[in-house]
């Protein structure tokens, strides 16, 4: 199977590590990452590869990618809507900024269902990011209920939509858009590479009718929930979908770089 070509868009594979890893196992993480992948003689240019650790974790994983000037990049998990003073607790976009962070993972599910972050909040925090020069990861996706009622489309889509409020098209055509069903994160339903694609493409049909088919074709969407080597393939191959968010799977080096090889296994059913 050839590599995928997403219309000139560059695959995106970026390990959440959500609460997982101090800041000495990450580094082990990216150092044993980086080997496996130096091994493969992996193309990043190809395959862009982010790792997006805990806060505490970040520093270091700079550091080591600096050294050793590693062609992996990284990012953050959660950033504040706003850019300094007395929000005890935040983290802003000019800190993330200051520690080498390329992307941040904006309105995830866990975020929305632990923190009750709402569109507006998820919207002023995709602002945040691009004031800070950081490429929001914007994380949509329908719960169990929604994908019973068949509304999963338009739930995604009404999610986008509300987080782009008062974007210019050159920002949206660099934003990353992370499709993730929440009844497929960490449970290991993944949803099928057909499921992935619909929403995948209602996505980008909806930057389309906002914007214009150039941002459209810019932007990438990526799918989230239960990615692992062995269904990487099968999703990658459908024409909307420009890599994954993965989560338990990043935690283990041999398995995300499996992910982030996709195009070396065989295309099977998930
Ligand atoms: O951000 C990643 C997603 O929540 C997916 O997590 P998972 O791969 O453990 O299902």
């Amino acid at each position: 199977m050839a590599t995928k070509q997403t219309g000139g868009r560059r695959v995106l594979m970026a390990g959440n590590w959500k609460m997982n890893l101090d800041h000495r196992e990450a580094v082990h993480l990216v150092q044993k990452l980086t080997w496996i992948l130096q091994d493969k003689k992996h193309d990043y240019e190809r395959v862009e590869v982010a790792v997006l650790p805990a806060f505490t974790a970040i520093r270091s994983v700079q550091t080591l990618i600096d050294g050793d000037k590693l062609h992996l990049v990284h990012g953050a998990q959660d950033i504040s809507q706003y850019d300094k003073g007395a929000y005890t607790g935040d983290v802003s976009g000019e800190m993330l900024a200051k520690l080498g962070c390329r992307y941040v993972l904006v309105g995830h599910s866990e975020r929305r269902q632990y923190h009750n972050e709402d569109d507006q909040l998820v919207n002023a925090k995709v602002q945040a990011a691009f004031r800070h020069g950081l490429v929001p990861i914007l994380c949509v996706g329908e719960g169990l209920e929604v994908r019973r009622e068949g509304r999963q489309v338009e739930h995604a889509v009404g999610q986008v939509q509300a987080a782009l409020d008062g974007l210019k098209a050159e920002q949206v055509a660099d934003i990353v858009i992370a499709y993730e069903p929440v009844w497929a994160i960490g449970t290991g339903e993944v949803a099928t590479p057909e499921d992935a694609q619909e929403v995948c493409a209602a996505i980008r049909q909806a930057v389309a009718d906002r914007y214009d088919a150039n941002v459209a074709d810019a932007v990438r969407v990526l799918y989230g929930g239960s990615v692992k080597a062995a269904n990487s393939a099968g999703i990658m191959a459908q024409p909307d979908v420009d890599g994954a968010l993965v989560g338990g799977a990043s935690l283990d080096p041999e398995e995300f770089a499996g992910i982030c090889r996709y195009h070396e296994l065989p295309n099977l059913p998930s």
